[in-house]
């Protein structure tokens, strides 16, 4: 049976069409967004993995041990699950290297024992840095950490000196939660906190920046406030870089593994296809297939993700090569060591200096303010210093500067060099790039296709939308992985490969078949419920007995109302023996009221809400923080209506029914 209703009004949330930020996936105490097994990672395989293995397997476990043995007068711990706090702790540990000439001790916070905290002796500072998600949880390597805080309330602390960084996005309710926990279980416990907690607003795209303040007024603080002297020591490469001929290494290929563990891994594309219109003629919807067959190891189950590393497009790659004067060593092959033993490189062992511009930096993001500090310190003329600083002095300057400038450093180095002809950029090391960039992170998309229907194809949905800068909406800024997506090309074997890891994701159907199923969408977050759909509709015809399916979708309009025929289709094939109750909610629908998803959820709350009290249905929610938002308001407003429930009880019925699994969220900001 297919019910079709409520054509009549839309909503513009398929303007998160693509997953945008580099991570958007459900999360519950990390449990589905594994830190990948890095030794499992042989196409990204550190350089120098062996020693760091060899060197954390005999390490001591205590915090306090570790500082005196290394004579260190900071320890540095983070707690991350992306790589973004992992990253910035490291920044912070060269800088504190180079700037005080002190020890620094930088570690995993899972890699010691939590109580061990008490053991820092007095002199030495903490700092940590660390990021939050879901419902304000910690990442997997910071849980042991938060939990002895929490459960501890007693411990004495008194000795201890920590600053405090939080990595976070203020699109999520609980934003920042973690570091603001743990700075006050630590201050309750005696602690001082030396400098106010920094955060990061991953919303804001404002992370480098925050962190560049925070650390600005933790260095002044040590300055004045603990006598330490800081010198300027301009720029001093943390890695070292060599380079070799393209002859010796010329069969070697890093991409080519038969190992059985290999994670990441280089898939073909088997179709891509655009998927709906827009009213914004720039804007388009593409569907993508990924073919799994070459790697039986790797499987995935409806509802995980896939993580997508983009290749930056051939114009920057090759502009940043011009204006360093490199393209004649474009070919080369390069290996990259960090002169800091403990510090791993996120690098292949063997790539040519092309990989490294066009796979593994992300030279397409406006260059970070403290980069184009770094320099400015460098420059060769004081005009060119004179301009940089202008640029990168303050925050505000530098939001002026890239509200009407597309700055990725290619396009820096070629702004000073137009205003200042003599200047030239071929002395600037390749280690400045790789010190100063930051890597390219992958982007994470929901699976669109059914594990049980099509186990040897992974399919994405793919939103592409330029963005015009602020001050300049004639200059638009292309998305770089939805923009690499859409123009994958079918018809050349290696330039269709995409470099992919499956990740896995709690967004699971109920086990019960039988479990009738809600699901709300809206733009590309459809992905999961197509695969949803189309599993259910499988089962079906086999005869296994299936609970009922609602949808409900917002979209701008029929044209954008994405794999409308196929559900409705698949829907109709198999009408004796499945329901799908499809509810659309267009918000630019020409001549009919807005409507968003929200709107149609509110319109049909008593079915709803009897499904999920009384049938023990599954809510599913796929798409942008924002509409998950009201949504969550739609509902917990119609369970107290319909319970004469307080908002405190609802709220606890709804976090039960997350704890059941029955209420699951896949968002993103
Ligand atoms: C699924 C998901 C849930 C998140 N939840 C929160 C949250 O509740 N509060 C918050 O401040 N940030 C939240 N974030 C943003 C992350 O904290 C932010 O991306 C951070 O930079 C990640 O740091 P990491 O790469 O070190 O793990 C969330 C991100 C994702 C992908």
């Amino acid at each position: 049976m297919l019910n079709i209703l409520g054509n009549t009004s839309c909503t513009d949330y398929g303007l998160f069409a693509a997953i945008i930020l580099s991570t958007s996936f459900v999360y519950n105490k990390g449990r589905f967004l594994p830190r990948t097994d890095r030794s499992e990672k042989i196409l990204y395989e550190k350089v120098q993995k062996q020693d760091a293995a060899t060197s954390s397997s005999s390490a001591t476990r205590d915090m306090g041990e570790k500082v005196r043995t290394s004579d260190a007068q900071f320890i540095i711990l983070w707690g991350s699950q992306s790589g973004t706090a992992e990253g910035l702790a490291q920044r912070l540990k060269r800088d504190i290297q180079q700037r005080f000439s002190s020890q620094v001790v930088l570690g995993d916070l899972s890699d010691y024992d939590p109580a061990t905290v008490a053991n820092i002796p007095g002199p030495v500072f903490l700092v940590l840095i660390m990021s939050t998600y879901g419902e304000g949880d910690p990442s997997d390597n910071a849980q042991d950490f938060v939990t002895y805080l929490t459960s501890t309330p007693n411990a004495n602390l008194a000795q201890l000196r920590f600053a405090a960084f939080g990595c976070g996005n203020s699109s999520y309710r609980y934003f920042n939660q973690v570091i603001y926990d743990t700075a006050s279980a630590l201050e309750h416990r005696g602690a001082k906190a030396i400098v106010p907690v920094g955060t990061g607003d991953e919303a804001k795209r404002s992370t480098l920046e925050d962190f560049h303040d925070w650390k600005a007024a933790f260095f002044s603080t040590l300055v004045s406030q603990y006598a330490l002297s800081e010198r300027d020591i301009g720029y001093q490469p943390a890695v070292q870089i060599e380079l070799e001929a393209p002859s010796s290494k010329a069969t070697e290929n890093s991409t080519k593994s038969t190992l059985a563990k290999v994670t990441v891994v280089s898939l073909p594309t088997v179709s891509n296809l655009a998927v709906a219109q827009y009213v914004d003629p720039l804007r388009s919807c593409v569907h993508i297939k990924l073919d799994l067959s070459s790697y039986p190891q790797i499987k995935y189950r409806t509802g995980d993700h896939i993580a997508v590393w983009p290749r930056n497009p051939k114009d920057e790659v090759d502009n940043l090569l011009r204006i360093m004067q490199k393209e004649s060593q474009s070919d080369y092959y390069m290996r990259i060591t960090s002169k800091d033993e403990l510090v791993e490189m996120n690098f292949p062992s063997t790539m040519t200096l092309h990989d490294l511009l066009s796979k593994h930096l992300d030279i397409c993001a406006p260059v970070p303010r403290e980069t184009i500090l770094v320099l400015a310190r460098m420059a060769k003329t004081p005009e060119v210093k004179q301009e940089l600083e202008r640029i990168g002095s303050t925050k505000e300057a530098y939001a002026i500067f890239l509200d009407s400038h597309h700055m990725t450093l290619a396009r820096l180095l070629c702004h000073i060099s137009a205003l200042h002809p003599s200047s030239s950029w071929d002395w600037l090391p390749l280690s400045f790039l790789v010190d100063l960039i930051p890597p390219l992170k992958p982007r994470l998309y929901s699976i669109g296709s059914s594990s049980i229907v099509d186990p040897k194809h992974v399919s994405l949905v793919v939103s592409v939308k330029p963005q015009p800068i602020p001050g300049r909406p004639d200059t638009l800024i292309h998305g770089l992985t939805s923009t690499f997506l859409a123009r994958l090309p079918l018809n050349s074997p290696e330039e269709s490969l995409v470099q992919a890891e499956i990740r896995r994701s709690d967004f699971k159907l109920p086990f019960n078949t039988e479990t009738p199923v809600i699901m709300v969408a809206a733009g590309t977050g459809i992905a999961p419920f197509r695969a949803f759909v189309h599993e259910r509709a499988r089962l079906a015809s086999i005869g296994r007995p299936v609970g009922p399916m609602l949808l409900f979708f917002g979209c701008q309009n029929q044209a954008d109302c994405l794999f409308y025929d196929e559900l409705t289709e698949l829907a109709a094939t198999h009408a004796s023996r499945f329901e799908l109750q499809l509810y659309t909610a267009f918000s630019r629908q020409p001549s009919a009221k807005t409507k968003y998803v929200q709107d149609q959820l509110f319109e049909h709350r008593q079915s709803v809400m009897k499904y999920l009290i009384e049938d023990d249905a599954g809510l599913y929610i796929c798409g942008a923080t924002a509409m998950a938002k009201e949504v969550r308001k739609v509902l917990l407003e119609a369970a107290m209506v319909m319970k004469q429930w307080t908002s405190s009880e609802a709220e606890q019925w709804r976090q039960g029914r997350r704890k059941a699994k029955r209420w699951n969220e896949d968002v993103w900001s």
